[in-house]
C-alpha cells in the first residue's frame, strides 16, 4: 500500500501522483525571464537536508531576492504545479521518491541588518540563525544565545518556532514578511501566526516567509554573550549526536514528559531499521549511520510511536516534517 502519510496532521505532504510536464518544460533547464533565477529538473533533495535522504524534487529554484521567489511561484502557477518551501532541510524528511512540483528552496536569500540603537535585527528568510545568533553576540545584542546549534534558516525558525533552552522563536519576534503563491505581500506579527511549542499556523501553510525581524537587548557586555552562546553550544555537543546526519529531535515532547526519556525507558536506544537507529546519546535524536533510506528513518519513527503506544499510553507526534510518499511496511 502506497500512502500519502500526515503523521503529524500539519505536514506539508504532497502527492507523488505524477504531475502532467507541459511541452516546454522539457527541458532541464529552464530561465525564468526577466531574472538571473534558473528552474531545474530532477534535483537530488538529499544534500539539501540535514538527513541526507530523499529523492530528487521533479523541478528545483532557489531564488535570492523576492522578484526571483515571485516569478517562481507565477511560473509553478502557470504550469499547475504543486508548491514545497525548503529551508535548510534540517526538519525535514522527504520520501526516497521525491518530490513532485517545484520545490522552492529559501536559503540563497540572505541579508541582515542589525540595527544598534533599538536592538532590532531584520535578516532575509535564508540566513543561518546560527550565524544570527553569533553575530548578535558580538554585538552586545541580546536574545539570541540559545539559538547556536539549530542549523536552520530564519524562515524555517518563524515557521517551526525553532527553540531551545526555555526560549523560542516566538518570545523575539518583531514581526515576518510573507508572500502568498498570487504574488501578494503581507506583514504579520507573532499574534497572528498561533505561535505554541515547536508551533505555528504557518505549518503545512502556502505562505512564504521572505524575512523577519526580531527585538534582541542593545547594551549588553558582548563577551558575556559569547561566553553564554559557546556554554549552550558546548551544553548540545554533550547531550545531542552531532557526528551523524539527523534532524534534531523527530517528536516533539509529550509534556510533562520528554519523548527522550520515554524512548529510553522504553529500551529502544540503540535500535535500528536498515542503517537508521536511534541514537545512544540521545534518544529522541534518530541517525543515518550512513547509507540510510528515508524509508529506513520512517519505518523506525512508526516503530518507535508504536512501542512507546504499548508502554505508555502515549502517541509521540512528529516535530520531523515528513514530505512525499511512503509505504508501511
Ligand atoms: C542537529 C540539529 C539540532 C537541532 N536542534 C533544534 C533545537 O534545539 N530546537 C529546534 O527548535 N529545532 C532544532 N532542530 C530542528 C531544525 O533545525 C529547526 O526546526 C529549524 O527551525 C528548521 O529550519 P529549516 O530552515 O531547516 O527548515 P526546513 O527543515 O527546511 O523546513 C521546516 C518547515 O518549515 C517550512 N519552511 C522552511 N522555510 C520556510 C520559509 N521561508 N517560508 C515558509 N515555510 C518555510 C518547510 O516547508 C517545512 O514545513 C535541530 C536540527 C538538527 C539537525
Ligand atoms: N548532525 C547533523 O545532521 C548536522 C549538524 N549540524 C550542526 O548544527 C550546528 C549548526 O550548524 P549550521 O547552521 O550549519 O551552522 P555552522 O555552525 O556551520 O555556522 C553557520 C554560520 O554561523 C557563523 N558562525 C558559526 N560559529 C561561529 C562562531 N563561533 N563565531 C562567529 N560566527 C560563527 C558562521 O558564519 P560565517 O561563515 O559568515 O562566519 C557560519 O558559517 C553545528 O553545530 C553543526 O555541526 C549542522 C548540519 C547537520
Ligand atoms: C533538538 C531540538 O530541541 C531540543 C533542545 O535543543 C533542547 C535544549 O533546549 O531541549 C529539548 O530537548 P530535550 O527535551 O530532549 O532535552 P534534554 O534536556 O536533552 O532531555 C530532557 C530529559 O530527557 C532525559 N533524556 C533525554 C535523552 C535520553 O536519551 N534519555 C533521557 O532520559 C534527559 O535526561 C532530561 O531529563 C528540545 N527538544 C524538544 C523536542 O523540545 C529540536 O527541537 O529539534
Amino acid at each position: 500500500m502506497t500512502i500519502s502519510y500526515d503523521l503529524s496532521k500539519s505536514l506539508n505532504v504532497t502527492s507523488s501522483t505524477s504531475q502532467i510536464v507541459s511541452a516546454d518544460t522539457k527541458s532541464r533547464h529552464i530561465h525564468l525571464p526577466g531574472t538571473d533565477c534558473t528552474i531545474k529538473q530532477g534535483v537530488s533533495l538529499a544534500s539539501l537536508t540535514t538527513f541526507r535522504v530523499g529523492g530528487p524534487a521533479e523541478w528545483y529554484v532557489a531564488p535570492r531576492h523576492l522578484e526571483e521567489l515571485q516569478a517562481s511561484f507565477e511560473w509553478a502557477q502557470s504550469q499547475g504545479l504543486s508548491v514545497t518551501l525548503l529551508g535548510a532541510g534540517s526538519n525535514l524528511l522527504v520520501s526516497d521518491r521525491g518530490l513532485p512540483g517545484l520545490v522552492i528552496c529559501t536559503r540563497h536569500m540572505r541579508s541582515t541588518y542589525f540595527d544598534p540603537e533599538t536592538g532590532q535585527v531584520t535578516a532575509a528568510a535564508g540566513e543561518p540563525l546560527v550565524r544570527l545568533a553569533w553575530q548578535a553576540a558580538e554585538r552586545g545584542l541580546q536574545g539570541l544565545e540559545w539559538a547556536v546549534g539549530i542549523p536552520g534558516t530564519v524562515g524555517g525558525a518563524v515557521v517551526m518556532n525553532a527553540g531551545a533552552h526555555n526560549s523560542c522563536t516566538a518570545d523575539i519576534l518583531v514581526n515576518a514578511h510573507v508572500l502568498y503563491p498570487d504574488g501578494k505581500l503581507e506583514i504579520v506579527t507573532p499574534q497572528n501566526l498561533g505561535y505554541s511549542y515547536r508551533t505555528s499556523n504557518l505549518q503545512g501553510d502556502r505562505r512564504l516567509v521572505t524575512q523577519a525581524t526580531f527585538q534582541l537587548k542593545p547594551g549588553a557586555d558582548a563577551a558575556q554573550l559569547i561566553a553564554t552562546t559557546a556554554a549552550h553550544l558546548k551544553q548540545r555537543h554533550s547531550t545531542q549526536p552531532y557526528n551523524k546526519p539527523n534532524c534534531g529531535s523527530v517528536f516533539r515532547n509529550p509534556k510533562p514528559h520528554a519523548a527522550g526519556w520515554l524512548i529510553e525507558q522504553t529500551g529502544l536506544k540503540g535500535h535500528r531499521i536498515g542503517n537508521a537507529a536511534v541514537a545512544q546519546r540521545h534518544a529522541n535524536f534518530i541517525l543515518n549511520c550512513g547509507g540510510a533510506t528515508a524509508s529506513d528513518i520512517f519505518q523506525l519513527i512508526r516503530f518507535v510511536q508504536q512501542k512507546v503506544e504499548q508502554e505508555w499510553s502515549l502517541l509521540l507526534e512528529p516535530e520531523v516534517k515528513i514530505l512525499g510518499d511512503f509505504q508501511l511496511i
